[in-house]
């Protein structure tokens, strides 16, 4: 029996994951272990019951800094890699749980599998550490799984093998298709709907955060019939100036993070989405809802390219122009609205498994492949 190591640490990447996880559990024979890293904690717990997942393996999170936990993290993974012969190990996306889970498996020559693999800005500061982990990532993996095709592009242009590259849609969409048809997630909102803001990136920390609410209170008072709905990120320096400048205007609803089912609901339900998060940039179009990026750059330039979204910046003024852009003109939101999802059609598992039955078959110890 072939045994896969899937290992996630961050609430995005269980979402990714977790399609794939049902995946080849219903189309394959093979044993396959979960393991959280612990990067994130109580949220991670949240979105993995979400998805009916228990982790087979629950690593201990050691300190609190970045370093102690890669430490603690290295150290734990190794026992893993030990205790079985491995025949893959699965990793999603750029952050630091995923770059140990590829340089566990690298060292113990156990083939890894990248999924999103591909997403490129080439500039090591933006979005820090993300494009470096990405990269490093990419030098190691045996099987790359780009969501779209500039995304294979990329991965040609670094001279990784076309043989190792299977363009499969992002997993996100696989993700969301889970929940609609096993959660009931469909738009239930009657009108306009809401207006959902999420911030929580590292490039905007600070006056960009500012600028951002200043912006949201100015469109929350011109227009009092809009709702806008801001779960804020529990980081300290989102959460200070989110409730200084937005705490009291009436029709701004500030929450919790949500889990992923309620922040789903509350996708399907919106009228326009500003975000910087990357994962929602992937998610909007799926529910037809189009979306404005709180950055200067973006490494998902074909939302932009399809018209599903626009890069807005963090400016005030120019937010408060681009979402009175779309309030006033019908013909420019419904275009937006129609572009459809240039990110996945919901069966990125189906290629990604049928990718890693054929590539795994060769591997010298698989003679005998689980993958039915
Ligand atoms: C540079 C970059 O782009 N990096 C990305 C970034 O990921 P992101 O920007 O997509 O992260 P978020 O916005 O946190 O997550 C999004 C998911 O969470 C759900 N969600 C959100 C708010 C909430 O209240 N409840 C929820 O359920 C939401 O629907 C969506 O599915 O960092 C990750 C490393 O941490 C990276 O791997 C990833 O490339």
């Amino acid at each position: 029996m072939q045994d896969i190591l899937l290992v996630s640490g961050t609430r995005p990447e269980i979402i990714k994951i977790a399609p794939l996880y049902h995946a080849l559990k219903a189309h394959t024979r093979a044993n396959v272990q979960w393991l959280h890293t612990g990067q994130h904690g109580e949220m991670a717990q949240q979105i993995l019951a979400c998805f009916d997942i228990v982790p087979d393996i629950v690593l201990e999170r050691r300190g609190s800094s970045l370093a102690d936990f890669s430490i603690g993290c290295r150290e734990q993974l190794e026992e893993v890699m030990l205790s079985r012969s491995w025949s893959l190990v699965v990793v999603q996306g750029d952050t630091e749980s995923a770059f140990l889970g590829a340089l566990a498996g690298f060292y113990h020559r156990v083939p890894v599998a990248h999924i999103e693999a591909g997403l490129r800005t080439y500039n090591p500061d933006r979005p820090f550490p993300e494009e470096g982990i990405r990269q490093m990532i990419g030098r190691v993996a045996r099987f790359h799984f780009p969501p779209t095709p500039r995304a294979r592009e990329a991965l040609l242009k670094e001279n990784i093998a076309d043989k190792h590259i299977t363009m499969s849609g992002n997993t996100v969409v696989d993700a969301q298709q889970w929940v609609m048809n096993n959660r009931g997630i469909r738009r239930r909102a009657e009108g306009r709907g809401h207006m959902l803001v999420t911030v929580h990136r590292r490039e905007n920390w600070g006056n960009d955060v500012e600028e951002i609410c200043h912006a949201i209170a100015d469109i929350a008072t011109r227009h009092p019939e809009l709702e806008v709905l801001f779960p804020v990120h529990l980081n300290p320096v989102i959460q200070k100036p989110v409730r200084n400048i937005l705490g009291h205007v009436a029709n701004v609803k500030l929450t919790a993070p949500m889990d992923y089912l309620d922040m789903q609901q509350a996708l399907a339900d919106s009228w326009l989405v500003l975000t910087d998060s990357g994962g929602l940039q992937e998610e909007a179009p799926t529910f037809g809802v189009p979306l404005l990026v709180l950055r200067d750059e973006t490494e998902r330039p074909e939302a932009i390219e399809a018209g599903c979204a626009r890069l807005v910046g963090t400016r005030r003024e120019t937010i408060v122009e681009q979402v009175e852009a779309l309030w006033s003109d019908a013909d420019a939101y419904r275009a937006m609205q129609r572009a459809g999802n240039p990110f996945g059609d919901g069966k990125s598992c189906e290629y990604i498994v049928a990718a890693l039955r054929k590539g795994l078959s060769y591997t010298p110890h698989n003679q005998a492949p689980d993958f039915a």
